[in-house]
């Protein structure tokens, strides 16, 4: 058994950066750019008007009153200049004509004819500065596109972006025993539950799941499914991991290992290397082994496939709220609830079979290989769910 440290080593050392591809703004979302924006405008890209109102020259007073010689709208500025004694009606979002040094809210003045007078003031110039936002040139460092970059990428005329291609992952269920939801099972059958986690976590980070059929415990089956994964980036199996007779990934044709089995608790059978060239991670078949494993593994080379630099999972800390005895010679990965503090609780029930209390759970307290016992109130690691 390896450690668990050495086993992400080795799985991201099977995942490659995948090349770049440009792809239109409003295709960005959830993908990871894969250099660096550059803006090609101020924004404001003129002084710009932050009310609605009258812009004026100086610093007036209350009562004092203005001749209206202009008007200046988003989109349509006024052309001329603003001197003393002079105003031009001004919306949100205008240029601020030359000459004027503040906009007066509307509810701050009166109108008569073509005169204003000021009957109050806010204080404020209500001018935003040319590029207070964004100057032309700078720019914004590779990330997940979250909706609000691409806001700021429009804004910066960026119509498209050069992002990673989504990694491709194959998603291979193995066993006799699965039938997929909304089918009738048999009675000595369960339903195929940790390909969908799996595919929405995948998702979620950036890359493309593709649920293949699930292979029966035939070494010939397993092969045609398998076969079936052909162009993918990442091939992941789920189940048939571990050492009964029915297991028989470690066995599948043209698969090279590069580890099996990690001193870890969910999830000692795992393994990785490649299959016919392709990264391959075979993930135990317990549900909240291949889960956590997803998270521990999967998900890791999914990113650095995407070229991310923060690939591997960082662990936070929290106060434990109850005693814990020493751990043995496997890392446990321990699901667990968080609190404000952080503090953290972990299930009484550890059963790797148990979705429902994963389904609860937000974190994994990890207790390190041969832990001391913990009491409550010690700082421990975890990494949130
Ligand atoms: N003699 C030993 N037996 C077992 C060991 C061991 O070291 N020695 N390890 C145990 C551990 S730890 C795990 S984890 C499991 C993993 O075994 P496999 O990867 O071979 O998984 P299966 O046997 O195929 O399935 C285990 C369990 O999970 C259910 N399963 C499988 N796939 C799915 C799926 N897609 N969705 C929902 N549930 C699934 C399956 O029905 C089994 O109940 O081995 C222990 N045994
Ligand atoms: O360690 Mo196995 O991964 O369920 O319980």
């Amino acid at each position: 058994m390896i450690s668990v440290e050495d086993a992400l080593a080795r799985c991201l050392a099977l995942a490659q950066v995948l090349p770049p591809e440009t792809v239109p703004l409003a295709q960005g979302a959830g993908r990871w750019m894969a250099v660096p924006a550059t803006a090609r405008r101020d924004q404001p890209p003129f002084p710009a008007s932050a009310m609605d109102g009258y812009a004026v020259a100086g610093d007036p007073a209350v009562g004092d009153s203005f001749l209206v010689v202009g008007e200046a709208g988003a989109g349509h500025a006024f052309a001329g200049t603003i001197g003393p004694g002079e105003a031009a009606r001004i919306f949100t979002g205008a240029p601020v004509p030359e000459g004027a040094t503040r906009v007066v809210i509307q509810e701050d003045v009166r109108r008569e004819g073509d005169r204003i007078t000021l009957t109050g003031a806010d204080g404020g110039a209500n001018i935003r500065p040319r590029g207070q936002d964004f100057r032309a040139g700078d720019s914004l460092a590779p990330r997940l596109l979250r909706p609000n970059d691409l806001a700021l990428l429009a804004a910066m005329n960026v119509a498209q972006v050069t992002v990673t291609r989504r990694p491709v992952v194959a998603l291979v269920a193995t066993g006799d025993e699965l039938v997929m939801p909304g089918e009738e099972p048999g009675p000595d059958q369960i339903i195929a539950s940790n390909g969908f986690a799996l595919k929405a976590m995948i998702e979620a980070e950036g890359g493309l799941a593709r649920m293949l059929p699930i292979a029966r415990d035939t070494e010939a089956e397993l092969e045609t499914v398998l076969g079936l994964a052909e162009g993918a980036d990442l091939i992941v199996t789920i189940g048939g991991a571990s050492v009964g007779d029915h297991d028989l990934v470690g066995r599948a044709a043209g698969f090279a290992a590069d580890f099996w089995k990690v001193a870890m608790r969910p999830g000692k059978p795992l393994m990785a290397g490649r299959l016919n060239g392709v990264p391959m991670l075979g993930l135990p078949g317990n549900p909240v082994s291949a889960i956590v494993c997803g998270h521990l593994f999967l998900l890791p080379m999914v990113r650095a496939m995407l070229g991310r630099p923060d690939a591997a999972p960082v662990p936070r800390e929290a106060r434990l709220t109850v005693d814990l005895p020493a751990n043995g010679p496997r890392a446990h990965y321990m699901r667990a609830r968080l609190a404000a503090g952080p503090a953290i609780s972990p299930f009484d029930r550890q059963d790797s079979a148990l979705l429902s209390i994963l389904g609860q759970a937000d974190a994994l307290l990890i207790r390190p290989v041969d832990a001391p016992p913990c009491r409550a109130g010690d700082t421990v690691p975890y990494l949130p769910l």
